[in-house]
């Protein structure tokens, strides 16, 4: 039922008209996401803390040519906000057709420091704000037989040093989103979800944080948010970006995870 749903060949008119929820859309891959939806004609409602950032993506959003863009602004720190969110869209647009969750809260770069209050709010930025966003957007969803796109990484698969905190809520999203999959296809309901597996991005605040670090070189955000909004569109299962090096990644976990442990902990810059 779930791949009888889903078509084959991405089509930029795919998007035309459709309603787009962007979380994290202020900067780094999100921003860009904004940008494609809006090109291929999308309405958008685009939403992170930082209302001047905000202004100005959806300024650009509309030259590029969106059928609508819009902006709510808050953090998802505040347990209200996701309903917020989605409700903005219920009354603007009266139904929902993508909701792409991607935004993600701050987290050091380094050894676990115990601070277990850290980990608390993070996983209610990057995990349980999406879990809420998801609750709240379904009944529209549904009735549009819609798409929900969950951004995760390798860290959410595959743990590295420094990222605990980060690596614990990204695993989250893929035992509830993987779940809820399985459900949805039990109960026939056709709405798809996306988990997207993304390795090292180009954004400024990944580079900032990890390039002292980590000897890789980042993959470029335009390319990742067009492949995360194509997957997303085409109902796929998963997005493995870049594809080969997350693919071997996911491959060396499965045969020889102590031989990838020693891998991952060599890109490191001692
Ligand atoms: N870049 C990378 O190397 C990788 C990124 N990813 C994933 O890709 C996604 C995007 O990452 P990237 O573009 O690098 O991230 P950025 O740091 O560039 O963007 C994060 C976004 O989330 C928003 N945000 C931050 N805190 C909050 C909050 N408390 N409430 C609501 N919104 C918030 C930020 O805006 P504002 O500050 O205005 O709120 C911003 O729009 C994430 O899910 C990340 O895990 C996965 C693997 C690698
Ligand atoms: C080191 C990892 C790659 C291992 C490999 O051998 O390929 C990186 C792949 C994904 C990175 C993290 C990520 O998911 C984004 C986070 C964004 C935050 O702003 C801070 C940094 C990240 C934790 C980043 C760290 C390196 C990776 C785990």
């Amino acid at each position: 039922f779930y791949f009888y749903s889903a078509p084959e060949n991405f089509n930029e008119e795919m998007l035309r008209g459709k309603r787009v929820i962007v979380t994290g859309a202020s900067s780094g891959i999100g921003e860009q996401m904004a940008y494609h939806l809006a090109r291929m004609e999308a309405h958008l409602l685009l939403t992170a803390r930082t209302e001047a950032k905000l202004q100005k993506v959806v300024k650009r959003c509309l030259e590029l040519g969106a059928a609508s863009a819009r902006y709510v602004s808050g953090s998802m720190e505040d347990t209200t906000f996701p309903e917020v969110v989605v409700k903005e869209a219920e009354n603007t647009w009266g139904g929902l057709d993508v909701l792409i969750l991607n935004h993600i809260g701050y987290s050091y770069f380094n050894y676990f420091n115990g601070d277990v209050g850290h980990v608390r709010k993070l996983l209610e930025v990057n995990f349980l704000s999406y879990v809420a966003m998801t609750v709240s957007a379904l009944p529209m969803l549904k009735e549009s037989e819609g798409s929900i796109v969950v951004v995760s990484s390798v860290a959410g698969k595959t743990a590295a040093p420094f990222s605990a905190p980060y690596s614990a809520t990204k695993f989250a999203l893929d035992g509830f989103f993987s779940s809820l999959r399985h459900e949805f296809i039990i109960e026939k309901v056709n709405v798809s979800i996306t988990l997207c597996i993304l390795g090292y991005i180009d954004t400024e605040n990944a580079v900032r944080a990890v390039s002292h670090a980590i000897r890789d070189t980042p993959a470029p955000k335009e390319e990742c948010a067009l492949e995360i909004v194509k997957s997303g569109v085409l109902r796929r299962r998963e997005l493995h970006y870049p594809s080969r090096a997350v693919g071997s990644l996911l491959l060396l976990r499965d045969i020889a995870p102590d031989f990838l442990d020693s891998l991952i902990r060599s890109s490191y810059k001692q």
